[in-house]
């Protein structure tokens, strides 16, 4: 018999979540039936969404929703075989029981030297949305400039440096020093700390005086009414996410978008990486290929424990996170 820990949402979060929101308890699972097999997580995922998500889409008493890197280590389904490593959406748990469905095997040529948990990072959703939503929605040509915020995270990384590689002027914006200094490791021409400028719309014009053609949104809120008057004529906006939001208790008001965006013909438009499902062989297999090449740099943020997996999706936003915020068990 074995016991998994998980961690429920104990109270709906009132504006920012706190440690008493959430409940650790421990769940003894039953014997493994006939087609299922038995999975420990080895690395979980803390994300943004979780926050919005919980809101819309959870009761008080459900496990919190995620993802994780898991290990086979108990199988009765022939498909699956002992030790073999997949990723999975089975929520803040330890061990589950899973019937296959659901899982995805890490690409087989996945490297011995690899870190598995890049496939909850650059080698995986959040990796597969800079991708697509640099490619599809921004539609992003060599020679533009792209501006990306929360820059410096595990989105906004891979924004910056798949635009390098697709030969674009990036600039991008974080919320700390050091966080700027690692964008301009990682090659972006432009970057600065949003928290320390004088003036946002003073910093974004001195960074790109002729203004951006592209802006992958992952901050929305302030940020994005000053942007959106910097984009050039016939300009890209890729509504990624809306993180300076996710906390309100009470709703931001305007101003609104709707005069810059008649006035300078801008495109703007919202997705989610699930749209792409049907292309995410494809999207892994690209990033496995540059990372592999070091074209693209990966950081992450470990937080060690399950114990501490509501500590570092707090801590991820509040922007405690360089790069991809996982646990590790
Ligand atoms: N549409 C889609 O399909 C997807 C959307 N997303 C969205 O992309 C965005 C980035 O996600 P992800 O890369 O996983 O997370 P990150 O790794 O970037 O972590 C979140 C970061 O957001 C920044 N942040 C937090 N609060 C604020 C604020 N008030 N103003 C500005 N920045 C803030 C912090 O960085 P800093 O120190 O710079 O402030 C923090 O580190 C999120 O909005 C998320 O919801 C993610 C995946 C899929
Ligand atoms: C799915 C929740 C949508 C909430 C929208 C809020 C903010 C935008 C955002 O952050 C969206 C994130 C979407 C993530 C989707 C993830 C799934 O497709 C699971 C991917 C599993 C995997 O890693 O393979």
């Amino acid at each position: 018999m074995v016991t998994a820990k998980v961690w429920v949402l104990k109270k709906h979060f009132e504006g920012f979540p706190k440690s008493s929101d959430f409940d650790l308890k421990h769940i003894e699972l039953p014997n493994l039936k006939d087609g299922e097999l038995l999975l420990e997580s080895v690395f979980l995922s803390v994300d943004p969404y979780m926050r919005p998500y919980s809101q819309r889409n959870m009761k008080e008493g459900d496990i919190m929703i995620g993802t994780q890197v898991a290990r086979i280590v108990e199988s009765k389904n022939p498909d699956f075989t002992v030790g073999v490593f997949v990723v999975a959406r089975s929520g803040w748990r330890t061990h589950f029981i899973s019937d296959g469905k659901d899982l995805r095997a890490l690409p087989p040529n996945w490297p011995e030297s690899l870190p598995r948990s890049l496939a909850l990072g650059t080698i995986g959703m959040p990796g597969l949305t800079a991708y697509f939503g640099l490619l599809e929605v921004c539609k992003m040509k060599s020679g533009e400039t792209v501006l990306v915020n929360a820059a410096a995270g595990a989105v906004g990384s891979v924004v910056g440096q798949l635009a390098k590689i697709w030969g674009c002027k990036v600039v991008g914006c974080a919320g700390s020093d050091d966080k700027v200094a690692y964008l301009k490791k990682i090659g972006f021409d432009e970057a600065f700390n949003y928290k320390t400028v004088a003036s946002l719309d003073e910093a974004l014009r001195k960074a790109s005086p002729d203004g951006y053609d592209c802006f992958f949104d992952n901050v929305g809120g302030e940020f994005t009414t000053v942007a959106i008057n910097q984009m050039k004529t016939y300009g890209r906006i890729a509504l990624c996410g809306a993180i300076s939001q996710y906390n309100d208790s009470v709703p931001q008001k305007g101003p609104y978008v709707q005069m810059p965006m008649i006035f300078k013909e801008l495109q703007m438009e919202g997705f989610i990486v699930s749209r792409w499902n049907n292309r995410w062989e494809e999207g892994l297999n690209t990033m496995l290929k540059w990372v592999m090449e070091g074209k693209v740099k990966c950081h992450e943020q470990v937080t060690e424990g399950f114990e501490n997996m509501p500590a570092a999706f707090i801590g991820m936003l509040k922007g405690e996170n360089l790069g991809k915020a996982v646990i590790k068990v």
